[in-house]
């Protein structure tokens, strides 16, 4: 296999890819729990939608996030080339030629979105064609580069998807959608922080502006403590606003004072260990905090069996 020939630039993609190679293209660990929030805005949003059309639009959710993940890796392929982390990606790893990616990610895109149109309706496609839209344009092509908050506007992209669902059922924008957005907007950046703290060396050699990697690790951590405190009063929005009771509410407090520990563990510490904890419990606490909703409104069941 005459795989990678040079750097990224003058690789030659000289093996055919092979099925794993699209699927990876799609960024599927990401991909699962943007899903799940989308099938958590779906099931407690008031209304029913038909268990068929249900499945679509989180069908066209996942295709739209892959596709925005297979866009990404085009644009990125040189960077993703220097990073430990990224350099056996399908391109960097010269398994894939990029108008191959770069095709397939954008005829998933332009899918996903009529598909949720003509299938469900147009605000839910409106809405994902936005959180595409701001993945590869917002965050990827414009602020990645540029600003060490490129994650803090860019998250916004990864925040849509509970709107998605909740317009899906509703064909609205409510405040309690916008809730559930701003729970994820903000959580995304104590999320990637932490990774970058113990990836900054990644982020360095690719001379990419990651926050740790221009202000300093201790700034990042005080910065990341800024929105984990914030999260801790939105996270319990939802029962105020009536979208959840006593159940996820205390799961969510309990959760997010943990989140909220273990930043102050990473402020105190250098390890990355350290680090590393609060980036694999980030993701438990998302994936906690929306399948409590789920639970919580267990009679939303009925969004999907029509009733
Ligand atoms: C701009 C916003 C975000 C940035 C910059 C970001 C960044 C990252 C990075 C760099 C990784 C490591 C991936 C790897 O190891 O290759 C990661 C992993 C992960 N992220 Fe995020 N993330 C963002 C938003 C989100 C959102 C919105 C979700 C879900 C709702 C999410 C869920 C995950 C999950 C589940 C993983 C683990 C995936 C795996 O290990 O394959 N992220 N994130
Ligand atoms: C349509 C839709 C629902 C879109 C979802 C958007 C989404 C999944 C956004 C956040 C995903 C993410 C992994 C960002 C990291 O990109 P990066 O380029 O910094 O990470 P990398 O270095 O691993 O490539």
């Amino acid at each position: 296999m005459d795989n990678i020939i040079g750097t990224a630039e003058t690789t030659s993609y000289g093996s055919v890819a092979q099925v794993a190679d699209f699927w990876a293209l799609l960024k599927p660990g990401v991909m699962y729990l943007v899903v799940f929030t989308g099938f958590s805005g779906l099931m407690i949003a008031p209304g029913t939608i038909h268990p068929f059309l249900g499945c679509v639009a989180l069908l066209c959710i996942a295709i739209a996030s892959g596709g925005a993940g297979a866009i990404n890796m085009w644009y990125d392929r040189d960077i993703d080339a220097i990073m430990t982390r990224t350099k056996k990606r399908p391109i960097p790893a010269g398994r894939m030629a990029p108008d191959v990616a770069l095709s397939f990610g954008v005829i998933l895109s332009i899918f996903s979105v009529m598909l949720m149109g003509l299938a469900v309706n147009w605000t839910a496609a409106i809405l994902l064609a936005l959180a595409n839209g701001f993945y590869v344009f917002v965050y990827t092509m414009f602020l990645k580069r540029r600003t060490p908050q490129n994650i803090v506007i860019g998250g916004a992209a990864g925040a849509f998807p509970p709107m998605v669902g909740w317009a899906a059922v509703t064909g609205t924008v409510s405040i309690e959608s916008i809730v559930l957005f701003l729970i994820i907007f903000m959580w995304t950046p104590p999320h990637f922080w932490a990774l970058a703290l113990y990836k900054d060396g990644d982020y360095a050699a690719a001379k990419i502006p990651m926050l740790p990697v221009v202000a300093g690790r201790k700034n990042t951590k005080w910065q990341m403590l800024v929105y984990t405190l914030i999260l801790l009063p939105l996270v319990l929005a939802p029962v105020y606003f009536g979208v959840a009771g006593m159940l996820y509410g205390g799961v969510a407090l309990a959760a997010s004072l943990y989140f909220l520990y273990l930043n102050i563990c990473v402020l105190r510490s250098e390890e990355d260990k350290v680090a590393k904890k609060m980036f694999f419990f980030s993701i438990l606490y998302l994936f906690l905090l929306f399948a409590m909703l789920i639970i919580d409104r267990a009679p939303g069941i009925m969004n999907l069996i029509g009733g």
